[in-house]
């Protein structure tokens, strides 16, 4: 059975983000992610892991300024100093969770900046985090981001992350392979996961359009979830969805995934 981990980034946001661990471990999740963890203290985030019984099983690296419209660094030539900054806090953060995954985001393409030298940067980048995370039994992943979401992202394509990783090695990099975003950028969704199976390491859903809980739009979700759970994928799906009203309300689509 797939095995379903909660966005305390978007999902349950009624309560503080410090409450979501405890709203989730009770609508029935074993398991959480969330976007970034840096205004909170890893432990006292590792103690609502654990009253709550749960797993942290991804959060993102710094992504820059955010505010200021970055995400993320890792592909943009210069950053590098900064890039291995954020990744070792990154690190730490993991360390405290007993998380085994960090996201790494590539940023946005700079206009005049050759697509060549941002791979090349964003290979030696990833390669390095590799290096330091491997030991720590932390893999880095990478996701390839729709252009309606974040316009400009230079990551695109699962074929483009599937060929960075297979230059590094899928041992020590994965795929973040979400499946709203390339039901967005290139479709043929339960084919995709086929071909890239292999590398991907960390999955995520929400539906289409409208990025809100499965079943409120176009995709077939049982079809879906019943090929990866046939295809053998054993890892976690993060609903990073935004639910369309109340989260509980919303969860209808998870009662047969509760275990
Ligand atoms: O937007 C997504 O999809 C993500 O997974 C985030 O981590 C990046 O914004
Ligand atoms: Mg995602």
């Amino acid at each position: 059975m797939p095995r379903f981990a909660a966005n305390i980034s978007l999902m349950f946001t009624e309560l503080p983000f410090l409450d979501r661990f405890e709203a989730a471990a009770k609508a029935g999740f074993k398991a959480v992610e969330f976007l970034f963890p840096y205004d909170f203290p890893a432990a006292e985030i590792a103690r609502r892991l654990k009253d709550n019984g749960l797993s942290q099983v991804l959060f993102n690296g710094p992504p820059g300024d955010w505010n200021a419209g970055e995400r993320g660094q890792a592909a943009l030539p210069g950053r590098q100093a900064e890039f291995r900054e954020g990744f070792r806090k990154a690190l730490d953060y993991a360390a405290a969770l007993s998380c085994p995954r960090i996201h790494v985001m590539s940023g946005l393409a700079p206009a005049g900046v050759p697509h060549d030298a941002m791979t090349a940067t964003l290979a030696a980048n990833l390669a390095w985090a590799a290096e330091l995370a491997g030991p720590a039994g932390v893999k880095p992943v990478i996701e390839p981001i729709n252009h309606r979401d974040i316009p400009g992202f230079f990551l695109n394509t699962t074929d483009q992350a599937a060929a960075i990783i297979q230059a590094i090695g899928p041992e020590k990099i994965g795929m973040q392979f979400d499946l709203y975003h390339c039901q967005i950028t290139e479709g043929d969704i339960v084919k995709r996961v086929e071909k890239h199976l292999p590398l991907i390491a960390h999955m995520q859903v929400a539906d289409n359009p409208g990025r809100n809980e499965p079943g409120t739009g176009e995709v077939n979700w049982p079809f879906v979830f019943d090929r990866i759970d046939a295809l053998g994928f054993r890892g976690w799906i993060g609903c990073e969805y935004r639910p369309a009203g109340e989260t509980v309300a919303g969860l209808g689509w998870f009662a047969t995934y509760k275990g």
